[in-house]
């Protein structure tokens, strides 16, 4: 599992760890697991250290001094290191001591040394930068991307906001971040993930001083492979669990078709599925239990998905009041979502996932979607302390956060978290951009609704499915573009690839 901290967490621990250390260790520290980093980078690019081009951006806070420190030991091995001051008379002094020491020189023409540098360290702002990339630098961060070196951010790609992924105008594009004691939230959420490149974490001791729960948790095969349902020789289909979908319209039949392919391949033991869309849905898969009338009236399901294509009309809103008022985990997607009440679902017993994307949970929030979109952190928080529900925010990095405990759906999983605090948020790190086609919401909803009918709490459920729905992308993809009834098929062997 890789976590992230706060800026907040991350100075307390410093301050903590540097209380036992000589002045500048933590410093040194961070810059010789850099300089290891970019010289393993230079192997790979030229196959040597000495005689390569570097060129350090430098700002004015510490993240330029690991930069300096580290371009002096590059230095050292004989590379050919320039400076290029962004903030000048504020560059960190130790650090360029040590680098104009070791032989390093402060460039004459920034733009002359970036058009023919193989490396370029980003060193301009870290975890103190905020509001986006100033001007002044501008012209300098395009031509190191012009230029064609690596670039590679010093702790977070310089514009970048630390604890949000929040990116105000321009940011630094890295090939490559090298991060120091943590992972910062901004590294893992868009549109910072997409800047950070490569990730790779230098350790410098801040362990045991860290909070023991993160901000931000990113599952990997071997946490979802805890997580998923293994049935065992007594299990039968009802056992197993039974999950419901309502999905689909006369006008969106696909939507149940998709809705119940996913819902298929998540581990429940037999689908129900109840709408307009049952014809369609039996064509394409005879094994499903179809039913019409009201949800309630569809015999027992142990999760129920709602929402996908429904439309709006009165069968609609009444599927989706029926389906809330069971006493089993919900949870409410697309359509669904728009008619939901703030309070129908606070006041639910049994968890409730809702599985917005930034569109989607603009309007729960009342708010533009481009501010979700900027502050994807906050909004899927926010969303899930007003629903008193789990939420999974749909993107390109999709979230997961679960409201405080002791709040309405509130089923805390397995966290260390405090009583009363949310446990981290989890961010998904399988997505592709080829996931943005139409009816993969679908497929997600239910597959998230089945494996909440096997049993999983929602946040477990909501993770576990946004982690194999974009692997099964990334696996039928393979570059490639991808439709929805891929994702579904490749399930299976997402599923395989994580638990083999
Ligand atoms: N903490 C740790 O555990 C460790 C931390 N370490 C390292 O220290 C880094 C943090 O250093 P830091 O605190 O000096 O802040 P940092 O990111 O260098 O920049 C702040 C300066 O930039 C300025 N500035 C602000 N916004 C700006 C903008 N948009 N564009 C341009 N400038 C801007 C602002 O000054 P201003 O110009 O606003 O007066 C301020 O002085 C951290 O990321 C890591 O690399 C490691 O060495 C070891 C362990
Ligand atoms: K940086």
């Amino acid at each position: 599992m890789r976590t992230a901290h706060s800026v907040d967490a991350v100075r307390n621990a410093e301050r903590e760890l540097m209380a036992r250390l000589p002045e500048g260790a933590l410093m040194k520290r961070a810059a010789a697991g850099l300089a290891t980093a970019c010289a393993g980078l230079l192997k790979d690019l030229l196959g040597r250290v000495y005689g390569a081009r570097v060129v350090l951006l430098v700002g004015s806070g510490d993240n330029g001094g690991d930069a300096l420190y580290a371009g002096a030991r590059l230095a050292r091995r004989g590379a050919g290191v320039r400076v290029v001051p962004l903030a000048p008379g504020r560059t960190h002094p130790g650090g360029l001591a040590a680098l104009l020491a070791a032989g390093g020189r402060v460039a004459e023409d920034p733009f002359e040394v970036l058009a023919t540098a193989d490396l370029v360290l980003d060193g301009i702002t870290g975890i103190g930068g905020h509001g986006g990339l100033r001007p002044d630098a501008l012209p300098v961060v395009r031509a190191a991307r012009g230029g064609g070196a690596m670039v590679v951010a010093v702790d977070l790609p310089s514009g970048v906001e630390a604890d949000s992924g929040e990116v105000t105008g321009e940011a630094v594009r890295a090939d490559a971040t090298v991060t120091f004691g943590t992972y910062k939230p901004g590294l893992l959420i868009d549109p910072g993930h997409e800047r950070a490149g490569a990730l790779r974490l230098v350790d410098i001791g801040l362990g045991p001083y860290l909070p023991s729960v993160p901000e931000l948790e990113a599952l990997q095969h071997a946490d979802v492979a805890r997580l998923l349902p293994v049935p065992v020789g007594e299990s039968d289909k009802y056992r197993r669990g039974v999950v419901g979908v309502v999905a689909g319209s006369a006008r969106y039949p696909g939507a149940a078709v998709l809705a119940v392919s996913g819902a298929l391949r998540g581990g429940a033991g037999a689908v129900r599925y109840v709408g307009p869309g049952g014809e369609a849905v039996l064509a394409r898969f005879p094994e499903t239990l179809v039913h019409e009338g009201p949800p309630s009236g569809a015999g027992r399901v142990q999760a129920w998905a709602v929402g996908p294509g429904l439309g709006d009309g009165s069968w609609a809103a009444a599927a989706v009041a029926d389906v809330l008022a069971a006493d089993v985990p919900v949870l409410v997607d697309a359509d669904g979502l728009r008619l939901l009440a703030e309070r129908t679902v606070r006041e639910r017993t049994a968890p409730t996932l809702l599985t917005p994307h930034a569109g989607e949970a603009a309007a729960l929030l009342g708010v533009d979607r481009e501010e979700v979109e900027a502050g994807r952190l906050a909004a899927v928080r926010e969303l899930a302390a007003r629903y008193g529900a789990t939420v999974l925010l749909k993107g390109s990095t999709t979230l997961v956060a679960e409201p405080a405990s002791g709040s309405a759906s509130g089923s805390a999983s397995g966290s260390a978290s405090e009583p009363g605090a949310a446990p981290p948020v989890r961010v998904n790190p399988t997505g592709t951009p080829w996931l943005a086609t139409a009816g993969s919401g679908d497929v997600l909803s239910g597959l998230a609704g089945s494996l909440l009918a096997a049993g999983l709490p929602a946040r477990d459920a909501a993770s576990a499915a946004a982690y194999l729905h974009g692997l099964s992308a990334r696996l039928a993809s393979r570059g490639a573009p991808v439709a929805a009834d891929d994702v579904a098929a490749w399930l299976p062997e997402a599923w395989r690839n994580v638990v083999g």
